[in-house]
């Protein structure tokens, strides 16, 4: 059984010159848990993750492997495994040449080249060329490579970025496997509904802030129901459903927006006022809006940001 770590990111700063790419980030990834990393491009994801493996160096805050930094770590190569999405394959090599280049310098056994290719599905194709791998083909080397020192803790980035339906469950189930065994695994994506069934906890960064840390379910849990609604009578509409507590947005689509109520308690307040209804839609209530509402890059629409992050019952930062 692998020895198995929090990963522990505290007050992470990371600045390149002007830019401040990471501010104040503190989150954690526990062990037997799927950590979701997730953010749109350059929110900062990669950066956070390449500081945690000691590929940058903090501007200020620590990122640490339950305490103690990659440089330090007494045995990395079977401690912390990653992947990360700029690892450059030699084309001209193959999988398994590639693999054993990588366990020769970790100072491992030649046979877990063997174990991991097997544990990654890869074996029959272990001896072609790199370059002709398909980009499923690649992100399993990248995580078989990860693997080598049967690690505690694993660092992916974007995994899942490039895979097809089947690519993406084969995936799921392996990620959900390692987790099982114990490991702590944190994997970063920009596309929430691709990870939603993998990850436990998320952690959501935007402009190099977090937004977001908690289970899953409070993603959902403590956001306010929206529904596009409309009717003959608009203003009375308005007017009936502020009265049920509703807040009336501008129009979406040329209809209206109520926010606050679900569909099931703007159609009774309609039918109670007797109002007949000509449209009744339930509104951003999927995962990946409540993520794009959470992350949205124009900072001014904090109306959506602001109103959605407050509600969450997991630990938010604004
Ligand atoms: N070496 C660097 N020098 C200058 N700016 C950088 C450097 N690395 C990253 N940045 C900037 O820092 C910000 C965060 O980038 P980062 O790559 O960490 O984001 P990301 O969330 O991983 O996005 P992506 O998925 O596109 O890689 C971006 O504005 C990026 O341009």
């Amino acid at each position: 059984m692998p020895t198995s770590t929090p990963i522990d990111i505290r007050a992470l700063t990371k600045r390149f010159g002007a830019i401040t790419a990471v501010e104040n980030v503190t989150f954690s990834a526990q062990p037997g848990r799927v950590t979701g990393f997730l953010g749109p491009n350059g929110a900062g994801k990669t950066t956070t993750l390449r500081v945690l493996l000691g590929l940058a160096r903090a501007t200020s805050g620590t990122a640490t492997f339950g305490g103690t930094a990659y440089a330090a770590l007494d045995d990395p190569a079977r401690r912390v495994g990653a992947s990360l999405s700029s690892d450059v394959f030699h084309p001209g090599r193959s999988g398994r040449d590639h693999l054993r280049v990588l366990q020769i310098a970790a100072g491992l056994d030649a046979e877990r080249v063997e174990a991991v290719l097997r544990r990654v599905g890869m074996s029959d194709a272990a001896d072609r060329r790199v370059g002709g791998y398909s980009l499923g083909m690649r992100q399993r080397l990248g995580l078989a490579a990860a693997l080598l020192g049967d690690p505690g803790v694993l660092v992916l980035d974007e995994p899942i970025n490039g895979l097809d339906p089947a690519g993406i469950t084969w995936m799921r189930v392996f990620l959900r496997e390692l987790a099982a065994e114990g490991r702590t695994i944190l994997l970063s994506s920009h596309v929430l509904s691709e990870v939603a069934q993998t990850v436990d906890d998320v952690v959501v960064i935007a402009r190099g802030r977090i937004v977001m840390t908690g289970a899953l379910d409070d993603l959902a849990a403590g956001v306010e129901a929206r529904v596009r609604v409309d009717a003959a009578d608009r203003a009375a509409l308005s007017a009936t459903l502020t009265a049920a507590g509703a807040r009336i947005d501008t129009p979406d689509h040329g209809h209206l927006v109520a926010t606050g109520l679900d569909a099931d308690a703007v159609g009774r307040a309609a039918l109670a006022a007797g109002i007949p209804l000509t449209l009744l839609a339930p509104l951003g209530d999927d995962l990946e809006s409540i993520f794009l509402r959470l992350t949205a890059d124009d900072a001014a629409a904090t109306d959506t940001t602001t109103d959605a992050s407050s509600a969450f019952a997991g630990e938010v930062a604004a």
